[in-house]
């Protein structure tokens, strides 16, 4: 049986008085990429950095491959992790980081990592500090892949690019994936750029998982039901409600099928990864369907 590359549960983290994460449970295959979305706060820089062993838990359990985040060598060999920064070491040159990674890694693959910098284009010469945030990021990428690691974990990788950078980081990274075999962990805002890279999905918000799974279960298995006033009082079993929406005379529902057969219902139609994002997003903060038309207005 495969070991998850994820496996939390409740998995808590506080700082102080502060809950940054609350009893997180997921379970996580090894092969994804998987897309960690959610608002400033919600929590996905504390995930990944008790995914990373840069920080433990309060309380709960997590398990990265199968074991205990950063426990031993071998673990920390496995687990590549590129912080929200990019970190690059600006008086250094690409060619120095590269040299600087084979003496610091045992696994460092040298030949992958001067090709990949040869096919991106980065001038070996140039110092890091010198570089576009584009470049910067692809040089931490191509670090952090040379490592040959099991699992990358990015956070908010292209927070800062330009689309077309974005893109191109964006694609080098699936060729990393499909060429190393690895599982990618990352963490976005765009949930455009989720949806085109990534197979599997978190929603964190207030600090809670409020949705997880791949992204084609998830989208077939939300749907937004419209039907006049009263009809839609009652949901049959496994049909959770996300959200409700009433106007005089029709009532929107946003449903979860989690029956694992299709949803037979009138007026049923399917709704977009954004859409079921943000249904999530506003319902963790309280708020109602309506929001979902004014965010598309
Ligand atoms: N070292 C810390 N000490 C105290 N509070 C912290 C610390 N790190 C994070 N927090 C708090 O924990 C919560 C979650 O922070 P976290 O950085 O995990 O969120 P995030 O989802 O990554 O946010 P963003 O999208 O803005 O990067 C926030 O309220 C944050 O202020």
């Amino acid at each position: 049986m495969n070991t998850p590359v994820l496996s939390t549960d409740t998995l808590t983290k506080r700082y102080g008085r502060h809950t940054a994460l609350t009893e997180a449970t997921l379970d996580i295959p090894a092969g994804r990429i998987v897309g960690l979305v959610g608002p400033n706060g919600a929590g996905k820089s504390t995930l990944l950095a008790l995914a990373a062993g840069l920080i433990r838990p309060t309380s709960g359990h997590i398990h990265v491959l199968g074991r205990t985040p950063a426990a031993d060598a071998h673990q920390l060999a496995d687990v590549g992790f590129v912080a929200q920064d990019t970190p690059v070491y600006a008086t250094l040159t690409v060619a120095d980081h590269l040299t600087m990674g084979k003496r610091l890694n045992p696994t460092w693959d040298d030949t992958f990592a001067r090709t990949r910098i040869q096919q991106i284009g980065l001038d070996p010469t140039k110092k890091a500090g010198r570089l576009s945030g584009g470049q910067k990021a692809q040089l931490a990428l191509t670090i952090a892949a040379a490592k040959r690691p099991k699992l990358l974990i990015f956070d908010e990788p292209v927070a800062a690019l330009d689309p077309l950078a974005r893109r191109a980081f964006l694609q080098n990274l699936m060729e990393f994936v499909a060429e190393l075999d690895i599982s990618v962990i990352l963490s976005s805002h765009l949930i455009g750029d989720v949806e085109r890279v990534c197979d599997h999905l978190i929603v964190l918000a207030e600090s809670r998982v409020q949705v997880a799974g791949e992204i084609d279960d998830l989208t077939a298995n939300h749907h937004r039901l419209i039907g006049p006033r009263g009809t839609l009082d009652t949901l049959p079993d496994g049909i959770d409600l996300i959200a409700a929406d009433h106007t005089d005379r029709q009532t929107t529902l946003i449903v979860h099928n989690t029956t694992g057969h299709p949803l037979d219902l009138p007026g049923a139609d399917t709704i977009g990864l954004e859409d079921m994002v943000l249904t999530y997003l506003h319902r963790a903060e309280g708020l109602t369907a309506p929001t979902l038309q004014e965010t598309r207005a």
